[in-house]
């Protein structure tokens, strides 16, 4: 039976996943603390993993590039790829907020500034509210934007509050609670059925 190609998000998802998928016993020999390759297969044959950027794991999912993958909620959310999502890992947890100044609530009758690595969440979320935005894309150290008055608010990811509170900002909204998820290809799980229902159910194995 030909193996499932799992594509996983290189970074905190990665680093949590690895020790869960150890832990329910899908080894990966090759693996070690400081692995650089990108392709590794399963001590039984049956996953084939390869180590991608978080943000380019729909892309391999929904083009059939990768059978299935594990990436966070935040980046399925920006780029709402055309999959099934059929697993919550529970890990990688943290929130998509909006921050900014305390007591610097977004208002409706004028428009603000928005920094963010995440402008389409951002988007639906302030258009839902009937709130008029600039949307400015950074890539990293969101929190500067405020800062430095490049941006009203921002949209970012919170986990422990540590940089928002070392750089005086607060949450001001929560937008979405955020962990590792299991993504599958729409024709592969047609397609690959049996090997696909196997693969969850030890993936599964690891929520138990
Ligand atoms: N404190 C956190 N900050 C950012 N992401 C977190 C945090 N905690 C959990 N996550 C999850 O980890 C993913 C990003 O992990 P990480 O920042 O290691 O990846 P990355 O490849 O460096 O991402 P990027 O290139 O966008 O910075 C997020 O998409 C989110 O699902
Ligand atoms: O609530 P905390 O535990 O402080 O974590 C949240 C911070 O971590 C992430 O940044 P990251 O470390 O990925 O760096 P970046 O700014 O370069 O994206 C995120 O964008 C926040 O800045």
């Amino acid at each position: 039976m030909c193996a499932v190609t799992l594509a996983l998000a290189k970074g905190r998802t990665a680093d949590r996943m690895m020790e869960l998928l150890a832990k329910a016993g899908i080894q990966f020999p090759d693996f070690h603390a400081t692995c650089r390759k990108l392709v590794l297969n399963s001590e039984d044959g049956t996953i084939k993993l390869l180590f991608v950027k978080a943000v380019d794991v729909p892309t391999y999912v929904e083009k059939g590039a990768a059978d299935i993958g594990i990436v966070g909620k935040d980046t399925i959310m920006e780029e709402q790829p055309n999959v099934y999502e059929l697993l919550d890992f529970k890990v990688a947890k943290c929130q998509i907020v909006v921050a900014g100044f305390e007591g610097k609530q977004p208002e409706k009758d004028k428009v603000i500034t928005v920094a963010t690595k995440y402008p389409s969440i951002a988007e639906r979320f302030f258009v839902e509210k009937g709130i008029r935005t600039e949307l400015i894309k950074l890539n990293g150290s969101i929190e500067l934007a405020p800062l430095i008055g490049m941006s009203d608010v921002i949209v970012d990811i919170v986990e422990t509050g540590s940089t928002l509170k070392e750089n005086g900002l607060v949450i001001l909204e929560t937008i979405a609670d955020v962990s590792a998820r299991l993504i599958v290809n729409k024709a592969s799980f047609a397609t690959k059925t049996i090997q696909i229902q196997q693969s969850i159910k030890s993936l599964k194995g690891v929520l138990e």
